[in-house]
């Protein structure tokens, strides 16, 4: 069976062929100093995200995954290239994008949950003290820790404050929600459950989502779109259509059949790739 596959610089995929894209990398290349040198992490990397894609970054480890969700997050400025957001040119980190990254000490260990969530959304002024108020009571409610509201976060376990970080970046109800690895340092349980909850989430809130991983079901699951990027420097190697992947087919032949060809597209094994090569 065929892939769904567009090639890197391709057009974007059918249903968003009229839609102007949310998120546009256009040739973006970082780099890094290293000694009297420069590393290229990058190259030349263009993508598209639209209005409520859960777009996922796929690599292996040294990619560059996170370098670019930096770079989207203002965090990091490419050597070359552009990031676009709604059309305005990304130059440094802003409320319109929010991050959970995969570490657990994220959160402030001195503030409650309730005041970890309240804590961005006054600093940004996204909106005033009673609206914020009401925001993260909702939030907090929406991934089920209205209770430990005034628990501090060495109270929670690791899932609890991944919960707590998701609160909080969906209580400034971004533009973009930028999740880092967000559920790797989680038990295998724990990860499957966050990730479900994850999908309930944009099913109520339809945010946009980046999401960076190195996990291929976890990629299938999550994303609606993925973004295969080899390593060394990264650079897109191909975009798959993964919408029709869910926990419910997760043990299906065009399921085992698709991780079979990314792993080939990941690890550049011409035979398991084949037909699909970028
Ligand atoms: N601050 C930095 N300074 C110098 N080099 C860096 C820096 N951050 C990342 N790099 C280099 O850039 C490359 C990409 O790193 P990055 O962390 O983006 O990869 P990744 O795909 O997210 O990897 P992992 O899955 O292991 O986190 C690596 O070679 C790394 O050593």
């Amino acid at each position: 069976m065929q892939l769904p596959l567009t090639q890197p610089g391709a057009d974007a995929p059918p249903q968003a062929l009229s839609a102007t894209p949310l998120l546009q990398l256009a040739q973006v290349s970082i780099d890094y100093p290293q000694g009297e040198h420069w590393v290229r992490a990058t190259h030349q990397i263009s993508l598209s995200v639209m209005q409520g894609d859960r777009f996922v970054l796929l690599g292996a480890s040294g990619c560059g995954k996170s370098t670019l969700l930096k770079a989207i997050g203002g965090f990091v400025t490419p050597s070359e290239g552009s990031i676009t957001l709604a059309g305005r040119r990304i130059t440094q980190p802003g409320p319109d994008r929010a991050v959970v990254f995969q570490e657990f000490d994220q959160l402030p260990p001195w503030k409650t949950v309730r005041e970890n969530v309240l804590f961005p959304l006054l600093a940004a002024r996204r909106c005033g003290r009673k609206e914020a108020a009401e925001r993260a009571e909702l939030y907090l409610a929406k991934v089920g820790l209205a209770k430990f509201a005034d628990a501090y976060p060495h109270q929670l376990s690791g899932g609890m404050k991944q919960r707590v970080a998701i609160a909080r970046a969906l209580a400034m109800q971004p533009e973009l929600l930028l999740m880092d690895e967000p559920f790797a340092a989680l038990d295998a349980l724990t990860r499957r459950r966050m990730q479900d909850e994850l999908l309930a989430l944009w099913d109520e809130f339809r945010f946009t989502l980046v999401f960076v991983t190195h996990a291929i079901e976890e990629a299938l699951v999550v994303g609606n779109r993925i973004a295969i990027l080899s390593p060394h420097p990264g650079r897109l190697r191909a975009e798959i259509d993964s919408e029709r992947f869910g926990f419910n087919n997760a043990g299906s032949a065009d399921f085992q059949a698709t991780t079979q060809r990314i792993h080939g597209l990941l690890f550049e094994t011409p035979r398991a790739a084949a037909g699909v090569e970028a």
